[in-house]
């Protein structure tokens, strides 16, 4: 399942993030990649260890926490520290699967990606290219959203993001351990608390049907859920 989630970060956290981005010093985006996609990626990251990926990392999750959009759809049980990348005019990624396993910079804590997700950075009116496409069993979707929202996808899913043409492209991107690795079960889930919120808005509380969707939502997850 693709899920665009909007205005995770402020306009104000954008261009507190693309300031703090301006000084940042920026190498080759192969330093993250596996075998593979080393040789797909033409792209610029800031090092993962560096002073503005952690500051604006914990920025990234922050507002992760406060929204229960990303809660819902990727049901994370951990969030791989956030990454920053950049697409100058003439680069681009193409074809790859992430790596299924990831250890985190500071601890070495291994999180397996379930969930991959690209938060964008720059107004899609200040590029040409740069969509991120998504290959599912539907076919492809390109995507490109605006700054402050991101969008997430099984990270099962073959991707790439198109040669820039125009203008230069800047995002946060990471992983997320989800809770619920089996896509079409958190797909279920997400669909499920949807409808749930919606029941919500013409229900009591307390009313007999909300008590058993919510209820059902709950021990479903609890049979699902792998921590
Ligand atoms: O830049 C993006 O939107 C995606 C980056 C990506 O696929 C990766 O780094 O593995
Ligand atoms: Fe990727």
């Amino acid at each position: 399942m693709l899920v665009h989630v909007k205005n995770v970060l402020t306009a104000e956290e954008v261009a507190y993030c693309r300031g703090v981005l301006e000084s940042a010093e920026w190498g080759d985006g192969k330093a993250t990649a596996g075998q593979q996609s080393a040789k797909a990626k033409h792209n610029l990251q800031i090092p993962q260890k560096s002073p503005q990926c952690r500051e604006l990392g914990e920025l990234v999750l922050r507002a992760l926490g406060r929204n229960p959009t990303f809660t819902s759809a990727a049901l994370p049980l951990r969030v791989f520290p956030p990454l920053f990348n950049r697409y100058d005019t003439g680069m681009y990624f193409d074809a790859h699967v992430d790596n299924a396993i990831r250890p985190e910079p500071e601890t070495g804590y291994r999180i397996r990606t379930d969930v991959s997700s690209t938060l964008f950075l720059t107004p899609p009116e200040d590029y040409d290219g740069g969509e991120l496409v998504i290959r599912d069993t539907y076919g492809e979707h390109s995507v490109k959203l605006p700054a402050g929202d991101l969008v997430l996808y099984p990270s099962t899913s073959l991707h790439s993001v198109k040669l820039i043409t125009r203008g230069s492209r800047w995002a946060s991107f990471f992983w997320t351990q989800s809770m619920v690795k089996d896509d079409g079960k958190r797909t279920l889930m997400y669909e499920f608390d949807q409808a749930i919120i919606e029941i919500r808005k013409s229900l009591p509380d307390s009313h007999e049907g909300v008590l058993g969707v919510t209820g059902t939502y709950h021990n479903l997850l609890r049979q699902w859920a792998e921590l």
